[in-house]
């Protein structure tokens, strides 16, 4: 398959093109420096010249809480357009394949959990990162309706939970909740502390899947395209609250210091958790433990630390 890939550079760009599945398929993988998905035009012109058969779109402006909450603005246009300049572009050069990245934030802060696919844009979205989840409601509806008007082009979501794993983010001006453990844990290790803050209650709970498992569940998606619904939640079936991932980083990390709570920080939605009856039908399980996942993202952060 010759593969345009958005976001190959990011964590689950990076995971997708690091997958033995990859081996033997052409994979253009532009950086953003070299082509700007904000720029509809050159975007165009890009995919009018190298026709490739399948569009993986895993480009965005992607953070965590905090930087969701401090920038709005750039969370919402950013992935709207680009959102739009590749689905777009994909579609006036008649590339019949599409397949979109959306994400668990998509669900309304007041969905029963499991999250169904059927309920995305059935009630009010978290305001946390609700300029985040519209630019990816429009651009998995965008998606839908191409699908509509015209019925030979396939282009399909898939809805990941949580993310984290080799090439995440460890800035906590950036960071999701498991790199950014990892940090603080790691930090207060080596400086001798024995305390580390965690922000908020602990209580809540979130679903993380291993990058590598998605990347997985991604090649699967391109070998078998007929048979992907418009949306598929891509997750593990199963939760924890935020204390559980501070524990297990710590167990991995070998801290044995005690966390406090931090109230003044936001917590977010109280639970995210997707439901998987539908990935189960297709056929499709992500295999790496809670630990082991851990085991290989810390041994990134450490590769990374001593470059
Ligand atoms: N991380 C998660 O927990 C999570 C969970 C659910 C869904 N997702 C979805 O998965 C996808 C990938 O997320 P990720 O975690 O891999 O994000 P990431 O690590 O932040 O990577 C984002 C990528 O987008 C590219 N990009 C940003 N602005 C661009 C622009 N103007 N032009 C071209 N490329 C641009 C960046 O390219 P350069 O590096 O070349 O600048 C980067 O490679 C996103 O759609 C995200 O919403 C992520
Ligand atoms: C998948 C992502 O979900 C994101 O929501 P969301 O799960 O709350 O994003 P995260 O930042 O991964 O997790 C936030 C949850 O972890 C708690 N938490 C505890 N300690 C920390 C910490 O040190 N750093 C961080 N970041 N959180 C921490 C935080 O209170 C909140 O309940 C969206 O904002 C994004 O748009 C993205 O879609």
């Amino acid at each position: 398959m010759r593969i345009f890939l958005t976001g190959g550079r990011g964590m689950v760009g990076r995971n997708f093109t690091e997958h033995a599945a990859a081996v033997g398929h052409d994979i253009l993988a532009p950086t953003s420096a070299e082509l700007d998905l904000l720029d509809a035009r050159a975007v165009n012109d890009w995919v009018q010249q190298q026709q490739p058969d399948v569009v993986v779109h895993a480009a965005g402006r992607v953070g965590g809480i905090q930087a969701n909450m401090r920038d709005p603005v750039a969370f919402l246009t950013e992935n709207l357009d680009m959102g739009r300049n590749v689905v777009l572009a994909a579609r006036r050069a008649g590339v019949p394949r599409l397949l979109n990245l959306g994400s668990s934030c998509m669900y309304p802060r007041n969905a029963p959990n499991p999250l169904a696919e059927q309920t995305v844009l059935t009630g009010e979205l978290e305001p946390t990162n609700e300029g985040y989840a519209l630019a990816k409601i429009m651009i998995a509806r965008l998606c839908d309706y191409i699908g509509r008007e015209n019925p030979s082009l396939q282009y399909r979501t898939l809805i990941p939970c949580n993310l984290y794993g080799r090439h995440d983010k460890f800035d906590p001006k950036h960071s999701h909740l498991v790199p950014a453990v990892i940090h603080k844990i790691h930090e207060a290790k080596s400086a001798g502390r024995d305390e580390v803050d965690i922000w908020g209650s602990g209580k809540v709970r979130r679903e993380f899947m291993y990058a590598g498992d998605l990347a997985d569940c991604m090649w699967r998606a391109l070998d078998h395209f007929d048979t992907l619904p418009l949306y598929l939640n891509v997750g593990l079936g199963s939760d924890l609250s935020i204390l559980d991932y501070y524990h297990a980083v710590a167990r991995i990390v070998g801290f044995e210091g005690k966390f406090v709570h931090d109230l003044t920080k936001p917590e977010g939605m109280a639970q995210k958790l997707v439901d998987t009856t539908r990935l189960q039908t297709w056929g499709w399980r992500a295999t790496t433990s809670l630990e082991s996942g851990i085991a290989q993202t810390y041994q990134f952060y450490l590769e990374g630390r001593q470059a």
